[in-house]
């Protein structure tokens, strides 16, 4: 009890004196955390961020048009503009300090306050760069002011020096930072990079005004060592850039911009570019003052609110009915879009600036956004039918999910909408379970007698399945041979895709060994790859080994995968008497069903090869669909053959 009342510490050491005041940058070393959310490589990369985001701030407000990145050995960086340059003069404040070494030296010092000097910026704390100069073992900033070139140094946030001139800048102007993340506070992380150029090249994106220089010391083998980016063609092209060759619901994505002051009296401006897409996840990128808010905010939430009337109401404007039950999840799951904003008086929600608070900013841009979408959907009746249909898709996918919860009793088997030509196994446990999706009406036939009905299920294909990529996306989900195949194996496409609920547990493609065959085959395999990856990943996508010869001797009989093993045994006999017949399978078709058993379908006695995706594929995702959907059939299954590592798998 008597603890309970004193605690269990000794108090007699806690007094006024134990009370400390940080002085200067000393609370940025001491808890580096509330600054800039860490010491980790994120936090390290951060430093950049807050130094590029001044420079940008230059740009924004017209009085920079170029800014250098500069990456020089493994931890230090410079930032160079080409702007006003940080004042050098006197402080009216502290007389016998400049302003620059105020800003450095002080936290919340800044020009940002009043939005004299600035008026939409990233920078509103006046803390950015005095924390950098806190978390640097060097650090030099050159300001070149009125033809005269100013340089002062820090180290941790100490002046090693006043400010001085150093000499003549008659064609220069602007302020230039380079300083060292100190390995003190970031121990042994390094700047990478990709990361500093990927940040750069956004920043690019944003304000079109500017042009910016990447260069890099470093070579990592991928990041080019200098480039320059420029992108007159603002958020629409990012977003064309960041989808690759996926393929999207609307041929131009709805993208535009959108000046406050014309539209509401009022700084600031909204810019923004979105599409829908079958073959990836959503995502959706958001900025304010250029400033990466990774955890969204009000803008965002403005921006989806626009989207989502829009499509409601033209929903309702078309006669659908259903559209009336689209959510903001059924817009983000496969909606891939960018947002960025410049508002003045931004407020952040901690100094990494992760998300926006302002709450005027989601209510200007929603009017911004729906007057202009509600137009667009107007005025491009092809995609928006094509995206409307896609999210009213969605939305009862979503709701039949979740009723199909309510009524539980969820097993792997749930035979719900199943196709008529499927040829289902009796299990009703998953595990153990074959589908063979086969080619043709004819190979069912003796498939359907070769397989074993406990557990082995058919689904023939009519024709070739269509060229999914190829054709416009919206067309996949109106392909009759898809739509079944889908059914089947109980699971959605895409972002819809759930491993959860495939039905069977090993998915054999068995099709003719021939080049059509192939072909088919390879379109699958494309097809798996872009909607149902997750499958592959998990091992569950087999190609079946149908023979392409059987030899017979009398009562024996051989079967041989191919020509060489065919010549093989031609030479090395069966071992019995009299003349071999060689029979060559134009196709499954041709096979009798114990054939059809005994060399493809009987688990004792066929050889399966499972697909798995290599590891070290080259290039992006989209950039190898792209490759694998190139205009020759032949050369595609050629690409999965040789990259599609097979592993094979005698399985017993
Ligand atoms: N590249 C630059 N060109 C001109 N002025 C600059 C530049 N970098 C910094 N400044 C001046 O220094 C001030 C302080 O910068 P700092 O990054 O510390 O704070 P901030 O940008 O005002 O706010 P935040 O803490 O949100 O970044 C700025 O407000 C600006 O007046
Ligand atoms: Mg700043
Ligand atoms: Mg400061």
């Amino acid at each position: 009890m008597n603890d309970l009342l004193t605690g269990s510490a000794p108090e007699q050491t806690y007094d006024a004196s134990s009370i400390e005041v940080l002085e200067g940058l000393e609370p940025v070393r001491k808890r580096p955390g509330m600054y800039i959310g860490g010491t980790d490589e994120r936090a390290m990369h951060h430093l950049v961020a807050e130094v590029l985001d001044n420079s940008m701030d230059e740009a924004v407000a017209g009085h920079a048009s170029r800014i250098e990145v500069e990456l020089i050995s493994d931890n230090s960086v410079t930032i160079r503009d080409n702007g006003r340059g940080i004042p050098v003069d006197p402080h009216p404040k502290f007389p016998d300090k400049s302003a620059l070494e105020v800003i450095l030296c002080t936290l919340h010092a800044g020009g940002k306050f009043s939005g004299k000097a600035y008026q939409t910026s990233g920078g509103l704390h006046g803390v950015g760069i005095s924390v950098v100069n806190a978390l640097s073992d060097q650090l030099r900033v050159e300001v070149a002011r009125n033809r005269e070139l100013f340089a002062q140094e820090f180290s941790r946030g100490h002046p090693q020096g006043p400010v001085e001139m150093v000499g003549a800048a008659p064609n220069r102007r602007g302020t230039s930072v380079t300083f060292r993340a100190d390995s003190e506070i970031f121990g042994s992380h390094k700047f990478k990079p990709a990361r500093l150029m990927k940040m750069v090249r956004s920043k690019a994106y944003l304000f079109s005004g500017v042009e910016i220089r990447w260069k890099s010391a470093i070579d990592d083998g991928e990041t080019p060592t200098e480039a320059t980016f420029h992108f007159p063609g603002g958020l629409a092209d990012y977003l064309k850039e960041s989808l690759g060759n996926a393929a999207t619901y609307a041929d131009a994505p709805f993208a535009g911009k959108v000046s406050f002051q014309e539209k509401f009296g009022k700084p600031g401006s909204v810019e923004w570019a979105i599409n829908w897409t079958p073959s990836r996840d959503g995502f959706i990128g958001s900025y304010c003052n250029t400033v990466p808010t990774s955890e969204g905010g009000t803008h965002e939430a403005g921006f989806w609110a626009a989207i989502l009337k829009g499509i409601r109401a033209y929903g309702e404007l078309v006669g659908n009915r259903k559209a009336a039950q689209i959510n903001r999840d059924d817009l983000i799951a496969g909606g891939c879009a960018l947002v960025s904003c410049f508002i003045t008086e931004p407020e952040f929600v901690g100094q990494t600036k992760d998300r926006l608070a302002t709450v005027e900013a989601g209510k200007l841009i929603e009017g911004a956004v729906r007057d202009h979408f509600d137009n667009w959907l107007a005025s491009d009746t092809k995609s928006a039918g094509a995206i409307l249909d896609y999210l009213v898709l969605r939305a009862e996918e979503r709701l039949r999910r979740r009723s199909e919860k309510e009524t539980a009793r969820k097993t792997a088997t749930k035979k719900l909408r199943l196709p008529g030509k499927l040829v289902d196994c009796s299990a009703t446990n998953r595990e153990g379970t074959e589908l063979f999706i086969v080619e043709g009406d004819s190979a069912g036939g003796s498939a359907k007698m070769a397989r074993d009905r406990k557990n082995q299920a058919l689904l023939p294909l009519r024709g070739k399945i269509l060229n999914v990529l190829g054709a416009a996306s919206a067309k996949m989900g109106q392909n009759a041979e898809i739509n079944d195949l889908c059914q089947a194996l109980g699971v959605g496409m895409g972002t819809r895709f759930n491993l959860e609920d495939l039905r069977y547990d090993k998915i054999i493609i068995m099709t003719d060994a021939d080049v059509d065959g192939a072909h088919i085959a390879s379109l699958l395999m494309t097809f798996f790859f872009t909607q149902m990856r997750p499958m592959i990943d998990a091992g569950h996508l087999y190609l079946a080994c149908p023979p392409l010869f059987r030899l017979t001797q009398g009562a024996r009989r051989v079967y041989c995968l191919d020509e060489a093993e065919k010549a093989a045994m031609l030479e090395r006999g069966l071992g019995g008497k009299g003349k071999i017949d060689v029979s060559r399978f134009k196709g499954l078709g041709e096979m009798d069903a114990k054939d059809l058993k005994d060399t493809t379908m009987n688990p004792e006695t066929r050889k399966l090869i499972r697909v798995t995706i290599s590891e070290d594929m080259p290039g992006e995702t989209a950039d190898l669909v792209e490759r694998l959907m190139g205009k020759k059939p032949e050369l595609r299954f050629q690409y999965i053959q040789q990259n599609a590592q097979f592993v094979e798998e005698l399985d017993v």
